[in-house]
């Protein structure tokens, strides 16, 4: 039987991204409790709770971390970060604990959270960006990944190319255009998300620079497809801008949910992403959910 049937879970957003919460670390006696892809894939079915992330808080395996956490996207996939997900586990913790700052372990590595700088707001340090070629990763050697040689659309007349390219311990790829809305991001979001040169496939991101410190962006996102936010595709394309020297540090970004601030620390080249995270019910998994799962 699964580990989440019966099991307790908070339904969450970070500014419309679809979280889902789940505390593992209370079944410490079965530490064999792992959730599975299909266990995933159930829960975001139509008779679940649909999501675009599940995190699941299991047992800390570091002295000084709260958790470790695994990301699932409603395919089932694995995620190395989800920003908007931490930003929802954070403010479930602190409600439970009263405390203001914590620190959780995920694949990606330790990640800093606290509450500020207003009450409603949440703050994570997503740490360090990657971009070699090998780290975001690329199925070839690209030099240069502020722009790589990817393309859709005619040869002659691409419609969307050139992306720069950047891990936040999860890829990401991101188109800048002029008008955001202006492609059918759910026709090339899967080409792009699913091509070769991504082993690992790839969040997908349309980004127009507004001005130094403003951009608009829009994601499709890996193993979740079209969401309303992409937390780590927020740092991402502050990185990139800020990395073809087009915007300052410290930039707003609008997306089509809400407004994240995202800072690239100058001292320590760590990502910092502010923003909101709304609760909205809970409940119990109906094991009725797991019952073709094996
Ligand atoms: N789809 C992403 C994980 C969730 C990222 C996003 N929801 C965020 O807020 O960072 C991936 O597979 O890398």
């Amino acid at each position: 039987m699964s580990a989440l049937a019966n099991h307790a879970f908070a339904k969450m957003n970070g500014i419309g991204n679809e979280i889902v919460v789940v505390d593992l670390r209370d079944s410490m006696g079965n530490l064999a409790a792992q959730v599975t892809a299909e266990d995933a894939r159930a829960v975001a079915s139509p008779a679940g709770v649909p999501y675009d992330q599940l995190m699941v808080l299991q047992p800390p395996r570091l002295q000084g971390t709260e958790a470790f956490i695994k990301i699932y996207n409603s395919d089932g996939s694995e995620a190395g970060a989800c920003g908007n997900g931490m930003r929802c586990v954070v403010r479930r913790v602190f409600e439970r604990t009263g405390q203001s700052a914590v620190t959780f372990e995920t694949r990606a590595g330790l990640l800093n959270c606290w509450q500020g700088p207003a009450p409603d707001l949440y703050t994570v340090d997503m740490g360090a960006p990657k971009f070699g070629w090998q780290d975001i990763p690329l199925a070839e050697e690209f030099r240069d990944t502020r722009y790589i040689e990817l393309q859709v659309g005619p040869i002659d007349n691409p419609v969307l190319h050139s992306p720069s390219v950047v891990s936040m311990g999860n890829p990401h790829a991101i188109f800048w255009v002029d008008d955001v809305n202006a492609y059918d991001l759910e026709r090339f979001g899967p080409l792009l998300e699913n091509h070769p040169i991504f082993p690992e496939r790839a969040n997908i991101t349309l980004a127009h620079i507004v001005d130094r410190d403003h951009i608009t962006m829009r994601t499709w996102e890996r193993g979740a497809g079209l969401t309303r936010a992409c937390g780590s595709a927020a740092c991402a394309t502050a990185v990139a801008a800020a990395r073809l020297k087009r915007t300052n540090r410290i930039v707003e970004m609008t997306l089509p949910g809400g407004k994240l601030g995202i800072e690239w620390r100058e001292r320590d080249d760590h990502v910092l992403m502010t923003g909101t995270a709304e609760f909205e019910y809970e409940g119990r998994f109906d094991p009725a959910l797991f019952a073709s799962v094996a």
